[in-house]
């Protein structure tokens, strides 16, 4: 019972006691009776002054204690928040500290195929990226594996997780530290949407440290964690750009963790996104770290050219029609006849600030990570060795693109946001893998090397 009520409880009973004492004392004269009526009174009244005592001794005992307790529990949350900060462990954040911090997730930055990318402001200051995850049937997978591979790494070149929070009733988000530049298809591809708020055309200056930025960070992930990390999706959408055009790899959704001396390829359903697919993962051959390097030579080359690696042009013979067009193809063409600068995003060419030597380097290096044989690509660590001129660059051996070719005769989308994400099961082929059994069967055979 609380001091107050109890108090209360002790006046009015010694007040009615001591009126039924008076009462008697007037009614019953000094008789036997009033005698004992007077005993019994004041013995209750004892009673009462001796409860209300022990009573509130307890409660100041108590509350003193609680309130030990409190400011105690509150030191260790703040050391515990701090040695966590400073290890770079994620915090657990509450869904109501995310929706203050976004505005009641007012400002999308963002949208991909699975998630939809919020900025919010923290209460310490933090700029952040708020991403909640959408797609339900793969949000659990996905976010478990974001969490699980980038709580653990630390690198200048991959964009830090900060916290995460998956309240049983809300969707489940993770909490990012906010890149202001965007993606970095904002800033090689042409404008599709004029009012498109962040974008540019790139210098080659920073398209070449673009390069080396993101190998550097998939060398660390491949090379210098204590398990291997695959990334698995790597593309221009899910490299960052800071405020000095420092690229960060992100986007961990699709991400591997493997032994370090699972060397040999593991098998994995097939869920990348078009255009970026190495040819083992789409011949359902197992995936290494040479798929990485698969996928980083594609965007490599989308980085050389401002230009989508798979896209419809215009067909000369008849106008009203488009075909597919496969840039790696021409690259390999250009790099047999010694053009490559013919390659080059125009809009660079006119600026004239295009070093030549470090285009054939960077051409020469992507098609080395193109090549359809996964050994007779470089590790990412060589790559970034090739990139920064310790290591001398051979001219690419010829690549014939098997594989990648039937991925064009698919007549949807090639804009690679709209471009579906495969997501089938080994078993599961699809129609036009299907269709192209023969080019399936004659591209196993130039992976395998017979
Ligand atoms: N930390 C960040 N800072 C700023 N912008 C971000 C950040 N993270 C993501 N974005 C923006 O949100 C977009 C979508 O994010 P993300 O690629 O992580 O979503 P997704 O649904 O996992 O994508 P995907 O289609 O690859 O599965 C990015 O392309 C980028 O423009």
């Amino acid at each position: 019972m609380d001091e107050r009520r109890v108090n209360i409880i002790a006046a009015i009973s010694v007040i009615t006691l001591i009126t039924v004492i008076i009462v008697a004392r007037v009614t019953l004269k000094l008789s036997k009776a009033f005698f004992l009526i007077f005993g019994a009174g004041v013995a209750v009244i004892f009673a009462v002054f001796g409860y209300v005592f022990v009573s509130i001794s307890y409660n100041r005992r108590r509350r003193l204690f609680e309130s030990q307790m409190k400011s105690e529990g509150q030191e260790l949350r703040i050391e515990y928040s701090f040695l966590r900060k400073v290890a770079g462990v994620p915090i657990k954040f509450r869904y109501k500290e995310l929706e203050e911090a976004t505005d009641g997730f007012q400002a999308q930055i963002g949208k991909g195929a699975s998630a939809s990318v919020f900025k919010g402001i923290l209460n310490d200051g933090t700029s952040v990226a708020v991403k909640r995850i959408d797609a339900e049937e793969r949000g659990e997978k996905e976010f478990r594996s974001e969490v699980a591979a980038i709580a653990s790494v630390h690198h200048v070149n991959l964009v830090r997780l900060l916290g995460y929070c998956n309240a049983p009733t809300a969707p489940r988000y993770l909490v990012y530290e906010y890149v202001s530049n965007g993606s970095l298809d904002c800033w090689i591809f042409p404008k599709r949407v004029p009012q498109r708020r962040r974008g540019g055309c790139l210098s080659w200056n920073l398209r070449y440290k673009v390069a080396i930025d993101v190998a550097k960070g998939l060398a660390y992930l491949h090379h210098d964690c204590r398990s291997r990390i695959l990334h698995l999706d790597v593309k221009p959408e899910n490299i960052l750009l800071d405020e000095n055009f420092r690229a960060l790899v992100s986007d961990f959704g699709l991400a591997k963790l493997i032994g370090k001396d699972e060397s040999q390829k593991v098998v994995s359903a097939i869920r990348g996104t078009r255009g970026y697919l190495a040819p083992e993962w789409l011949l359902e051959q197992g995936i290494s770290d040479k798929t990485d390097i698969y996928s980083y030579g594609m965007v490599l080359l989308e980085i050389v050219g401002g230009r989508k690696n798979v896209c419809s042009v215009e067909d000369e013979r008849a106008k009203s029609k488009r075909k597919w067009q496969y840039f790696p193809k021409i690259v390999n063409e250009k790099v047999r006849e010694g053009k490559l600068m013919e390659i080059v995003d125009h809009r660079l060419l006119e600026s004239g600030s295009v070093d030549e030597r470090q285009v054939r380097t960077m051409v020469y290096v992507a098609m080395w990570c193109v090549q359809e044989k996964p050994r007779l690509r470089p590790s990412m660590a060589q790559v970034v060795d090739m990139l920064e001129g310790r290591m001398r660059v051979e001219m690419p051996p010829d690549t014939r693109m098997a594989v990648v070719d039937f991925l064009s005769v698919d007549e949807s989308e090639t804009d690679s946001n709209s471009m579906p994400k495969f997501d089938f099961m080994s078993n599961q082929r699809t129609q036009s893998n299907v269709e192209c059994s023969s080019t399936y069967s004659f591209a196993t055979t130039v992976l395998s090397g017979r």
